[in-house]
């Protein structure tokens, strides 16, 4: 007798409609007669039988029929609901047109809109602080069987830029698998995203008769962590081969929940460290180009929060590693917040804010430096990042100021969604006449400026984690530990031609499959020469093929 697979013993058993409801079983129209035969399915599908290709240009054709982007969202999300494989199939071939409307910045409309538009859970695992101990059976619930080697995680307090969501905020871990499977891989049915319903302090929404989460102000302190706590535990015991990426908490929590468990167990944050990645291989690509040295750099943090502390830390790792000691390396920074430069006695810092501080008798007016204007007059800058929040903060005068002290000013303004963006890519290299660098948190079109066409990368940790956790979770990482993300963030070197007049300072995002797999393979080459897996693996490369899931019809 033939040995059934588990997948095909798991489908035998189910009648047509589990079958035809379920998208990671679905084919639609492409179950052959045979099949249909085999699983109970006769009749219960128009009689022609189409190759997923048929499907997929059937697909598209509805897909652009729709008039907006948001609408162009809506049927994708209906067709990821109910056929996974055609969805990545479809996805596979307009990556560059879909990650704006599955991801940044439409998913913040859907976000903005979840009650509205509410139609299905999408598989998500709802954890609820009102019932820790219902913790363990809704995440086995929502995994139903499927072996789980991804958990996306929000609390969903910071959004994007956009502030506390509350429950909403599952389509963010929802969009952040789509593209970890479109970029990197990983095979769909073994993902989980996970709300963690906290409650919400977004008045609108407590307000608002449809809310679908619970109806009461954000918990904080021992019942919250209690219940972060038991979550890890329980997601640990599940699914012990998981790699746990943290997206969207609050500044308050993200760093003190990534260093609980940073050291014990496969995970990272990705605003913290993905952010980090994917600015300094981006202030790398801009070197490239403008031939300096980072040591030669002033680096300057708009918005010292979750992700400016972030990207400060890995460039500060990147000038630690190229010689310096932690006080010279520390001297290239100025993080500026809502105080203005923040400086050893300013009030209210964060502890990541602590550690890159400057001294007030640095500066003989110290105490005019409580905004970007005067800090960008006194530091000169030669590299800006922009994590603030704050739209069109990057203003024409102080980019002029800071371009007017350095050759090739490295300008990476952020924030997400669009409409909180420092600053436009068009206006960056205007106001530069064509000398700035430039990256974004949101795709950006080229830039036509005086006969030549700039092309921006998006900065944006897109770029990053899904080769990144691709990577650790085919090595079968213990832990993701400085050296692998410093790896990493060189893994993207020499990708993009940086002799070319506009060059862009990262690779474009359609060539997102082709890095994602480079950076997976440094990632795993990484955890496997500091004998950081769990199971025995010979080759980087052969594991990373390994799990590489296509989206073709089994
Ligand atoms: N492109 C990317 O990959 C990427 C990654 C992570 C975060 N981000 C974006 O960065 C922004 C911040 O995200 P976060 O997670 O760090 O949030 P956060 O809340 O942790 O940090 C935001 C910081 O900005 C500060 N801020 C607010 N108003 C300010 C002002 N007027 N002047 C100076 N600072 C001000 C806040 O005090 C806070 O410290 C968001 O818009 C987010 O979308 C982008
Ligand atoms: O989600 C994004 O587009 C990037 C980043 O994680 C963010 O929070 O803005
Ligand atoms: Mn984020």
């Amino acid at each position: 007798m033939v040995k059934l697979t588990q997948t095909e013993e798991l489908v035998m058993t189910k009648t047509a409609d589990q079958i035809l409801n379920n998208p990671f079983l679905n084919k639609g129209t492409a179950f052959t007669k045979a099949e249909r035969q085999a699983l109970g399915l006769i009749g219960t599908l128009p009689s022609q039988v189409q190759t997923i290709e048929e499907q997929t240009t059937q697909a598209y054709a509805q897909f652009q029929s729709k008039a907006t982007r948001l609408e162009k969202r809506i049927f994708l999300m209906n067709l990821f609901n109910e056929n996974r494989t055609l969805f990545y199939h479809l996805m596979d071939q307009h990556v560059v047109e879909f990650m704006p409307i599955v991801y940044d910045p439409v998913v913040a409309d859907s976000i903005e809109q979840y009650n509205e538009l509410f139609l299905d859970p999408q598989n998500a695992a709802f954890v609820s602080v009102d019932a820790p101990e219902d913790i363990e059976a809704t995440l086995k619930n929502a995994a139903t069987g499927r072996d789980i080697r991804l958990v996306v995680v929000t609390d969903a307090e910071g959004i994007l830029g956009m502030g506390d969501w509350g429950v909403n905020g599952v389509d963010i871990a929802v969009g952040k698998l789509m593209v970890y499977t479109a970029a990197a891989g990983i095979d769909p049915s073994q993902v989980l995203p996970v709300s963690i319903d906290a409650g919400t302090n977004n008045q609108k929404l407590l307000d608002d008769p449809l809310y679908l989460g619970n109806r009461h102000k954000r918990i904080y302190g021992d019942r919250y962590y209690e219940t972060i706590d038991k979550f890890v535990a329980a997601e640990q015991k599940l699914f012990p081969e998981s790699l746990l990426h943290w997206e969207d908490f609050g500044r308050s929590n993200a760093q003190v929940i990534l260093d609980q468990y940073k050291d014990k167990i496969a995970t990272f944050n990705d605003d913290i460290q993905g952010t980090g990645m994917v600015v300094l291989a981006g202030i790398l690509g801009a070197l490239n180009i403008s031939k300096e040295s980072i040591k030669d750099q002033k680096i300057l943090s708009f918005g010292a929060g979750t992700a400016g502390m972030g990207i400060a830390n890995q460039i500060m790792d990147e000038l630690m590693q190229a010689g310096l000691t932690e006080a010279e390396a520390k001297q290239h920074f100025y993080a500026v917040d809502k105080q203005g430069l923040l400086f050893d006695d300013t009030e209210d810092l964060t502890p990541a804010q602590k550690a890159f501080t400057r001294q007030r008798s640095e500066f003989s007016n110290a105490d005019e430096l409580t905004n970007l204007e005067a800090v960008v007059k006194a530091v000169h800058p030669t590299v800006m990042i922009g994590t603030s929040t704050q739209p069109g903060t990057f203003t024409e005068s102080i980019i002029k100021e800071m371009a007017a002290h350095t050759d090739r000013p490295i300008i990476f303004p952020l924030s997400n969604p669009t409409k909180l963006a420092e600053a436009k890519a068009e206006d960056l290299i205007k106001w530069t006449d064509g000398r700035a660098l430039v990256a974004t948190g949101i795709p950006a079109d080229d830039v036509e400026y005086k006969g030549v066409t700039y092309q921006i990368g998006q900065g944006n940790n897109a770029l990053m984690y899904p080769g990144l956790g691709f990577g650790l979770i085919a090595a079968t990482a213990k832990v993701l530990n400085a050296e692998t993300l410093s790896a990493a963030c060189h893994a993207l070197g020499g990708i993009v031609d940086t002799s070319k007049p506009g060059a862009a300072v990262l690779p474009p995002v359609s060539k997102i499959t082709e890095f994602s797999q480079t950076l997976a393979e440094v990632v795993a080459q990484s955890v496997i020469d500091q004998k950081l897996n769990k199971e025995p693996i010979t080759s980087a490369k052969q594991a990373v093929a390994d799990m590489k899931w296509v989206p073709e019809y089994k």
